[in-house]
């Protein structure tokens, strides 16, 4: 679930790029890369492994001139993390090209053969979306013309919708040309559109200009005091040019937006707002229609006080003291130093940060029935070291209820979890799991009410991707024999993404 943002300016955007990606920063821990486009048409590139404020230093900054830029936080959800796959990419040919990629193709293998077979194009990592450049740049390459029109540019992007399959928002530059930026034809992943105007005075005149920036959520436009024109839409393609002139098109047959129903629930800021619907208005919703079931269901329960396992939790936990009617608590405290735990790679290092990053609150929990909430339990990483952080904290009992329904099938569209093994809820129903995470009871929001608490907020928005709760993919390709193959790849004993140190130095672009 990685974060992008690309901007066109009229004065050098390296620090506002900056400073969005430490806006997205949520969305991507693991590494992070920003390209500029500098007067004479160099690229300009920093990336790698790390926060944003460890991965960009003043001569970093200094060095990534231009008004034009593209900005990149990863989470891997293929190949490696090593260095070499942080982002942006990019390739020398056709006009010098760069991209930045927001999740996961499901036909790299096809394609990687396809760029070599067809289009005698040479991948240097295991990265998805290097792949995804690639296919770019070979459909751009067709082009007869040696000059670029935005027919012309669309007519690519035409191309390459058709032979990816899986999510991707993606922000592109190509030297010479501007700023491009796309949504696969299921709009999965998230990707806005804003503007600002600028005045600048030269010579003693001053004139208005306009400034464009795309971004995976809405957030990042308000911080870098950017107007939320619109979403892009599922296969549509942005192009903007050196001199800020705004061309889109819808480059696929029949888009229909069927997004990620876990931004809602987990990716997103709740300041954001994704197809018009505000993240937070989302997750109260989800708190409300949890709670009612709660009220209903658990009539002769107990509940002393309502305790959310912070943070993404807080805004439905708050609605559900208040439908219950009982008392709101945080008793549980954050290390605000610790990043999110579950798009940390590698189980050892979610399990080991679960502890570091909560606390509990002893006076909260002594005596006490609580009800903890949490957004959505995946591993149960999170969940079984909490019922033991509140039992050696006094409660009396711990009920446990989350904002999302069970969690049992793989994600494949830019969420690190392939293999169903890993799922607390895989075959598993409410009992096991309650059992095996400790609580005294335990309840999941139904996926109606998940799929109603976003839709009341925007009723044109039906279709939702719930792969991860109901196992209905996008396309016919995630079958059986597409989780085998994956599987063998990161087969069980080895289902985290490695650091492949050894070839951390591949990139041969990057200046450290
Ligand atoms: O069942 P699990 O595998 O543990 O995954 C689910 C947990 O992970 C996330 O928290 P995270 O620490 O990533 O971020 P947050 O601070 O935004 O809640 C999520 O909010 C749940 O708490
Ligand atoms: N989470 C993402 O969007 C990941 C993008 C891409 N698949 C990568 O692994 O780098
Ligand atoms: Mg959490």
């Amino acid at each position: 679930m990685c974060g992008i943002v690309g901007v066109v300016g009229v004065s050098p955007v390296n620090q506002s790029i900056y400073d969005a990606l430490t806006v997205l920063q949520h969305r991507g821990q693991d590494a992070a890369g920003i390209v500029t486009l500098d007067h004479l048409g160099a690229f300009r590139l920093r990336k790698a492994n790390g926060l944003v404020k460890d991965v960009f230093g003043l001569k970093h900054m200094q060095r990534l001139q231009g008004n034009m830029g593209i900005g990149h936080v990863r989470y891997p959800t293929a190949g490696s993390s090593s260095a070499s796959e942080a982002q942006p990419f990019y390739v020398n040919s056709p006009y010098g090209l760069t991209l930045a990629h927001n999740g996961n193709l499901t036909n790299t293998e096809s394609l990687r053969k396809s760029l070599y077979q067809t289009n005698k194009r040479h991948i240097n990592t295991t990265s998805d979306s290097e792949v995804l450049l690639n296919v770019l740049a070979s459909e751009l390459d067709k082009c007869t013309d040696l000059t670029l029109t935005p027919e012309v540019i669309f007519s690519a992007i035409e191309r390459t919708h058709a032979r990816l399959l899986g999510a991707y928002a993606c922000v592109a530059m190509i030297s010479g040309y501007g700023l491009i930026a796309f949504r696969d034809p299921f709009g999965i992943r998230p990707l806005v559109l804003g503007e600002k105007i600028v005045s600048i005075t030269r010579n003693g005149v001053t004139s208005e200009h306009k400034e464009y920036m795309v971004a995976s959520e809405s957030v990042a436009l308000d911080t870098l005091g950017f107007k939320l024109i619109r979403d892009i839409l599922p296969g549509e393609a942005v192009y903007i040019s050196a001199e800020a002139e705004l061309h889109s098109k819808i480059c696929v047959k029949n888009p229909k937006l069927r997004p990620c129903i876990f931004e809602y629930v987990y990716f997103a800021r709740p300041d954001s707002f994704i197809n018009n619907v505000s993240v937070y208005n989302a997750r109260l919703n989800m708190g409300k229609k949890l709670g009612e079931k709660i009220a209903r269901e658990w009539q002769d329960v107990d509940i002393d006080v309502v305790i959310p396992i912070p943070e993404t939790s807080c805004d439905s936990a708050l609605e559900i003291a208040r439908i219950l009617n009982k008392p709101y608590r945080q008793g549980f405290v954050k290390n605000r130093y610790v990043g999110r735990t579950f798009i940390m790679p590698g189980q050892e290092a979610r399990s080991a940060s679960v502890r570091r990053k909560l606390n509990a609150n002893a006076a909260e929990f002594k005596g006490k029935n609580v009800l903890l909430v949490d957004d959505s339990i995946v591993r149960g990483t999170t969940s079984e070291q909490i019922m033991n952080l509140a039992r050696e904290a006094g409660a009396k009992k711990v009920y446990l209820a989350s904002a999302a329904p069970e969690v049992r099938f793989a994600n494949v569209y830019g969420i690190d979890m392939p293999s169903v093994t890993e799922l607390i809820a895989h075959e598993r129903e409410l009992e096991d799991i309650r059992q095996l995470i400790g609580a005294d009871k335990l309840i999941f929001q139904d996926l109606e009410d998940l799929k109603s608490a976003i839709t009341e907020e925007n009723p044109t928005l039906t279709d939702f991707d719930c792969s991860v709760f109901d196992g209905v993919y996008a396309s016919d390709e995630v079958n059986d024999a597409y989780f085998e193959r994956l599987d063998a790849i990161r087969n069980a004993d080895n289902q985290a993404i490695k650091a492949t140190h050894e070839i951390e130095n591949l990139d041969m672009y990057n200046e450290g």
